[in-house]
């Protein structure tokens, strides 16, 4: 057993909740993140001074974010930093995008040395998603399409970029694509819908 924020917890890194990690705002630089992810940030810092992009606070509950009770969010479940989905976000009002700086850690392996998949269509989701949601509030994720060209090494930084391309009634059409930091690599695209909430 182990003594966290004076509850005890399993050796097995079950979770409680603990008030302060949830405060923890996760999308700000930590000892993990390599050289490419901190320029990137930093440049999109400098972009937001002018007010045009929005550095967006990450939490490790969605209560964060929305009304209600959360529950550990799959993106920030890990107990340590830099093994999992290491990233942040920015968002850009004027056009409707919502970019994600990703450094997929080594608990996300699929191929030998490379990103699951899966761990990339989760980001995308969520980049894609938090974009609709932060442009026209609550939406449920109805279809996610994916292309992959190239695979994701482990530790790098990824250039995870989404648009809200239109918008018709309840349905939210958005396309993403993620790159290496420097352009060069085209990973993945992707198109999805998302429906707004009913209410
Ligand atoms: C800051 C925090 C950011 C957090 C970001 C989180 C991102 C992650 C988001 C997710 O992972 S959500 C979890 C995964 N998604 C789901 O579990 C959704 C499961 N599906 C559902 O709950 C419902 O099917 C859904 C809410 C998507 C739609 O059900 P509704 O009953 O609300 O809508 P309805 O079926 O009446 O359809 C509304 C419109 O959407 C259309 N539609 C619905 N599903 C569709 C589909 N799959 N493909 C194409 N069109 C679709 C439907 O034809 C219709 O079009 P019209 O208005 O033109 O008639």
């Amino acid at each position: 057993m182990i003594r966290r924020c004076g509850r005890l917890l399993h050796k097995t890194k079950v979770r409680s909740h603990c008030p302060t990690e949830e405060l923890r705002d996760f999308g700000l630089p930590n000892a993990t993140w390599n050289k490419n992810l901190k320029d990137l940030y930093n440049k999109f810092l400098e972009l937001s001074k002018n007010g045009s992009w929005k550095r967006i606070p990450s939490h490790n509950t969605i209560a964060h974010h929305l009304q209600g009770i959360g529950k550990r969010m799959f993106l920030r479940n890990l107990d340590s930093d830099g093994l999992g989905f290491e990233y942040c976000m920015f968002y850009n009002k004027d056009e409707r995008r919502m970019v994600c700086l990703f450094q997929p850690g080594p608990y996300l392996e699929g191929p030998p040395g490379y990103a699951h998949g899966g761990c990339i269509a989760t980001i995308i989701d969520s980049t894609a998603g938090a974009g609709a949601v932060y442009t026209c509030g609550s939406v449920m994720t109805a279809n996610l399409n994916i292309t992959y060209f190239k695979p994701v090494p482990l530790g790098c930084t990824l250039f995870v970029d989404s648009h809200v391309d239109k918008i018709e009634g309840r349905k939210v059409y958005s396309s993403c694509h993620i790159q290496s930091y420097d352009g060069v690599i085209l990973h993945a695209e992707a198109s999805a819908l998302f429906i707004k909430a009913n209410h």
